[in-house]
């Protein structure tokens, strides 16, 4: 059970510092575009399945209130949260859909989405970011393990170079910290 404990932890921090060897510059990208789309009166939506609906949540959330430093607040929404919403669509026209038409209904050009998805193959995310990326909108995909479907209809993926879904989680929510770091500090 120790080794297990110490493991996890390791795997973690090994993770985390793969992924920002290989991505440190597109993070810095992604930021400035976020950072521009929000100053320009544009907003950021984000989604996701169990965990990262969780992630999709905790980062609008900073944005919408605030990170670290005092600012304005700005426009973030996660697209998992009305259950009404949710359960209408996910009824009526299936579960693949329930970001999707809310990306229809609310989704414009100029806006930033972020798709969260550690297999990159959940439908109803993909087609999400899909829709976001016919309307106009810049897509962005956190993913993992081989970065999935997802990475076709995404301007931006992340993929976290690991196959196990706890830890890809825990390297998305550092990348959702540290592009709201960037954007407390470009506005
Ligand atoms: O948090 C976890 C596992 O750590 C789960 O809730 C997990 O998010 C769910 O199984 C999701 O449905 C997985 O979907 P995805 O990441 O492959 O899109
Ligand atoms: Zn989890």
């Amino acid at each position: 059970m120790m080794e297990l404990i110490i493991n996890s932890f390791k795997e973690s921090a090994d993770v985390k510092l793969a992924f920002v060897e290989l991505y440190a510059q597109q993070i810095l990208d992604v930021g400035k575009i976020i950072a521009q789309a929000l100053k320009d009166g544009n907003k950021l939506l984000l989604f996701g399945n169990g965990g990262s609906a969780a992630d999709a949540q905790h980062i609008a959330a900073e944005i919408v209130g605030r990170f670290k430093k005092e600012r304005k607040a700005l426009p973030a929404i996660a697209l998992t949260t009305d259950t009404s919403v949710l359960t209408a669509v996910g009824n009526d026209y299936g579960f693949e859909t329930i970001f999707e038409r809310q990306i229809e209904a609310l989704c414009m050009p100029g806006d930033v989405v972020i798709g969260i998805t550690t297999s990159g193959n959940s439908e109803n995310v993909i087609r999400g970011l899909s829709k976001a990326h016919a309307l106009g909108a810049t897509t962005v995909a956190f993913t993992g393990r081989k970065g999935g479907k997802v990475v076709d209809v995404a301007h931006y993926s992340f993929i976290v170079p690991s196959y196990d879904t706890a830890r890809i989680q825990e390297c998305h929510i550092t990348l959702g910290h540290v592009l709201c770091e960037l954007i407390d500090n470009l506005l």
